[in-house]
């Protein structure tokens, strides 16, 4: 039920779309309580929260800082000018919120909360931050200090009694969802097994490689893949390409199972949804962060995780045609994502 206290709180997270959408996911949370939110987000200049936040929450005053990540290996002379982007962005928001006065911050990762993170500290204004991978990201390993609380994904993330286990909200359709939906994907089909394919929220040329040695011996499974090279899956008729979907929630609740990468939303998603799946965890991830998300969710026969470098397509190809299909009737029927609740609840200054 909606109330009618004011709530004014600043957001900030993203660079890549497993930090942003799980702060969009708390934030259509909070807009469903407060009929009076009001909400500044602190966006990575052109990277995807700049580009998305206007249609999925125009409710929210957006506002672009200018850090970018820094330099590997660290000694690179570029990060002197990050260093002081930091800065300069840091007094930025400063200014910004002395005015707005945010009851408190949220902020879920990616190298843009860092002067966000610092600002709020400056003006004494709490601030929580949520991470969604089984180790902490350098953002929130530098603001987990001053932060209020630690929201984390994952039992073993915890590092003190100010980290609380919540989980990873994920985006969830708020209606049902019959699994004809995916005839909009183009799929005719429905008693097929429908898998999703895709690299992430970045997408992954070698995931595209891979699912085309795949695709060369596989024609009866239906496949709905994201990628960059369209062009190159023309041939096939059971392949359904897209560059990217807005929506990949809803596809994830009717479909049957995914071969992805394992950044930690997707991980989260493949959970609350119920699928199956391959997971192919990115090495270049920082401290090898996908393969350790990826080993934490291998359950009951479920989930496999392979190396990219040594894929058997057999192999594969078998453990895919193990899924089981849902039927044709199957609906959807939206349920409540826990985390978000959890991450609510344990907001001091939510009343
Ligand atoms: C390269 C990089 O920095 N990767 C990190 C990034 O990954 P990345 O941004 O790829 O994150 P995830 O795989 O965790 O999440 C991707 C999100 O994008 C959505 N999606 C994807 C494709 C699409 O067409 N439509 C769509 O909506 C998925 O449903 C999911 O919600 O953040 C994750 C969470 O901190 C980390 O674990 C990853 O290591």
């Amino acid at each position: 039920m909606k109330n009618n206290k004011e709530l004014k709180v600043v957001f900030s997270g993203g660079g890549t779309g497993g930090h942003y959408y799980p702060a969009l996911s708390v934030l259509k949370y909070l807009n469903k309580y407060y009929n009076k939110l009001e909400v500044i987000y602190f966006t990575t200049k052109g990277r995807i929260e700049e580009k998305k936040l206007p249609t999925d929450f125009p409710k929210a005053k957006l506002i672009s800082l200018n850090t970018k990540g820094l330099e590997r290996p660290l000694y690179n002379v570029k990060n002197i000018n990050r260093a002081f982007e930091v800065l300069s962005d840091t007094r930025k928001v400063e200014k910004i919120i002395k005015e707005f006065k945010p009851v408190f911050g949220f902020l879920t990762g990616g190298y843009v909360t860092v002067p966000v993170g610092l600002a709020l500290k400056k003006q004494n204004i709490p601030f929580y931050l949520h991470e969604q991978n089984s180790t902490l990201g350098i953002s929130n390993k530098v603001l987990s200090r001053w932060a209020k609380k630690v929201f984390v994904s994952y039992e073993e993330t915890k590092l003190n009694d100010k980290f609380i286990f919540t989980g990873n909200p994920v985006r969830t359709p708020e209606k049902e969802i019959p699994r004809t939906y995916l005839r909009n994907f183009g799929i005719k089909d429905l008693n097929k097994r429908c898998i999703l394919v895709f690299g992430g929220s970045l997408g992954s040329n070698e995931i595209d490689e891979l699912m085309y040695k795949v695709y060369e011996k596989e024609k009866i499974n239906n496949y709905i893949h994201i990628t960059k090279n369209q062009e190159k899956f023309k041939q096939f008729p059971n392949v359904f390409t897209f560059e990217y979907i807005e929506n990949l929630y809803e596809l994830m609740a009717v479909s049957d199972g995914v071969v992805s990468r394992a950044g930690a939303t997707t991980l989260a998603e493949i959970q609350f949804y119920d699928l199956s799946g391959i997971l192919i965890p990115w090495k270049g991830s920082a401290e090898n962060h996908q393969l350790k998300n990826a080993l934490s969710l291998k359950k009951e026969g479920k989930i496999a995780v392979i190396d990219e470098e040594k894929v058997e397509t057999d192999e594969f190809i078998n453990f895919l045609n193990h899924i089981q299909p849902k039927n044709t009737e199957f609906i959807y029927t939206p349920k409540i994502n826990k985390a978000t609740e959890n991450i609510i609840n344990n907001i001091d200054e939510i009343l």
